[in-house]
């Protein structure tokens, strides 16, 4: 694991978004074509909005969620919704862009077919994940019921999360899915997630699902 620490949190972002777009313009000078995996909840904001403008063959690039709560796509909480606000925007707007909500009734019908459409775009070229204070990132929050199926080398790619740490039915990529990409960042801010990241390095996935990705991660914390 790799912590980088930052003077504050606008250096951050600036930092993190240049990191992200110079991966990403690497990856398209050898490649056809690459993918962008990032979390919602309020952290990457900044970045997003920063990343929006950077100047990479955006056409080139598909972009989706490492997780989504399964409400409509202007729902407050959706992550898509943020996405489509801060993201997808400037010259970011022309990415191709897979919406984890698929509007199917449950997000346990929609995991096999979003499987299926995330799969070519594997290893993800960037993924950038966040934390919570319980130490979960996407949506595999401790407790889960579903989470050591989620947290296994063979999970599917995607699967239906319920927890009591989540406010509503969740859809989420596995750690096969996100753990393989080929760059990895973690995003957490304040004194009580870094906190979270020390106690989490000490603990089994089972208990601290973010510690499935730490040792091939690039942690970025700023106060
Ligand atoms: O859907 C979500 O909420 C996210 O994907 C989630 O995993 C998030 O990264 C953490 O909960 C941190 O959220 P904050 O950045 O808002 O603290």
């Amino acid at each position: 694991m790799d912590f980088r620490e930052y003077p504050d949190r606008e250096m951050l972002a600036l930092s993190l978004a240049d990191q992200i777009a110079s991966q990403l313009a690497q990856q398209l000078r050898s490649s056809d074509e690459t993918s962008l995996c990032v979390p919602g909840g309020t952290s990457p904001v900044p970045i997003f909005e920063t990343l929006s403008g950077a100047d990479i063959d955006w056409g080139r690039v598909t972009v989706f969620l490492g997780d989504e709560r399964w409400v409509d796509g202007e729902h407050k909480r959706s992550n898509s919704r943020l996405l489509r606000r801060h993201l997808l925007r400037d010259r970011a707007a022309a990415a191709r862009y897979i919406d984890l909500y698929t509007g199917a009734a449950t997000p346990d019908e929609a995991a096999g077919p979003l499987a299926e459409a995330i799969r070519p775009h594997l290893p993800i070229g960037v993924v950038l994940l966040g934390m919570g204070n319980d130490m979960h990132t996407a949506s595999l929050f401790p407790g889960a019921p579903r989470l050591a199926e989620a947290l296994a080398p063979d999970a599917p790619l995607v699967l239906p999360i319920r927890a009591e740490g989540a406010d509503e039915p969740r859809i989420t990529l596995t750690r096969p899915a996100l753990a393989d990409s080929m760059h990895l960042h973690l995003l957490i801010m304040g004194p009580e997630k870094r906190e979270a990241l020390e106690r989490a390095q000490a603990l089994d996935p089972i208990e601290a699902p973010v510690r499935a990705f730490l040792d091939n991660a690039t942690v970025h914390w700023a106060e």
